[in-house]
């Protein structure tokens, strides 16, 4: 189990005895991000994280995170409900911090569902995961002071401490099929992605190519992503990397459960 400050205010209910996980939702939309962006998909989305970007869209789950406790069964139960899907994409917060993560992605490929699972990279788990959607965190994600959305400053530190594992991106992009996706705020961001790219590259046993580098606009309404999608674009089309959209803003902005 993870950390417990980092769960700490999911509720006093402690976890039960069978195997399960803090769920903040469960809902059915399309896959707005990446190479998949467009596809049908169930998301179960797991609160606590081992991060926290000041620009985090899920503040629910890392900086106030909240959730219940549902056992692995429970949560298939639900995304089994949602009939027309054939794809479950595992979010969070940070899914990989918790264990029982893996007991869930036997029990969805068992089902015949094809798993993503959106991650940071700093955290390596053997699992059957059909798409490893990472997404490496940059200096431009720190909570300074001036950017922390809850306290002061108190968790740049840790995240700038945690927020780059080279071994566990090298351990990923050797073990699935893998997306690089990271979140760019502006140009200044550039050296520092293709530095990671390097490092990654370096690291791994098998090749990262240019198209499994991804730009995203930071933005979690429509206002923000109009005010950068355009350069982010023209970015990846100077370095060679692949553009993604947020589709999922694009059509239904910040509404819940999209
Ligand atoms: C909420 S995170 C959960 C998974 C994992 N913790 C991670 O960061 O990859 C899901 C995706 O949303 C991205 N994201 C979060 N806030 C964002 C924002 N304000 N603008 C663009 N992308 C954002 C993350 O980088 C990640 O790719
Ligand atoms: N539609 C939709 N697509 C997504 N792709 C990744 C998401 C996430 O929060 O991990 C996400 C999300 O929150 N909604
Ligand atoms: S790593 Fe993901 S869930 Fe955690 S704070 Fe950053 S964007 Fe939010
Ligand atoms: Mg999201």
């Amino acid at each position: 189990m993870p950390v417990a400050s980092d769960i700490a205010d999911i509720g006093s209910d402690a976890p039960p005895d069978a195997a399960a996980l803090p769920v903040n939702e469960v809902f059915y939309s399309l896959q707005g991000e990446g190479t998949l962006a467009g596809t049908p998909s169930v998301f179960v989305r797991i609160s606590g994280c081992n991060l926290r970007c000041w620009f985090c869209d899920s503040y629910h789950t890392s900086w106030e995170p909240t959730g219940a406790w549902l056992s692995i069964d429970e949560i298939v139960d639900e995304v089994a409900s949602f009939e027309a899907a054939e794809h479950v994409v595992l979010t969070g917060g940070e899914p990989m911090m918790y264990e029982e993560s893996v007991g869930l992605l036997d029990e969805l490929a068992e089902q015949g569902y094809h798993t993503t699972v959106e991650t940071n990279g700093t955290i390596y788990r053997d699992a059957q995961i059909d798409l490893a959607s990472i997404s490496p965190k940059l200096t431009s994600s720190t909570p300074t002071a001036e950017r922390d959305p809850k306290g002061e400053g108190e968790w740049a530190e840790r995240h700038e401490q945690r927020r780059i594992d080279v071994d566990a991106l090298a351990d990923l992009v050797d073990a699935y099929e893998s997306q690089l996706k990271f979140v760019v705020t502006g140009v200044d961001d550039m050296p520092e992605i293709e530095d990671v790219v390097e490092q990654v590259r370096a690291a791994a046993e098998t090749t990262v190519s240019n198209d499994e580098v991804l730009l995203m606009p930071e933005g979690m309404t429509r206002e923000a992503l109009d005010a950068r999608r355009n350069a982010v674009a023209e970015l990846a089309m100077e370095y060679g990397y692949r553009y993604t959209p947020r589709l999922h803003v694009d059509l239904w902005n910040d509404a819940p459960g999209t």
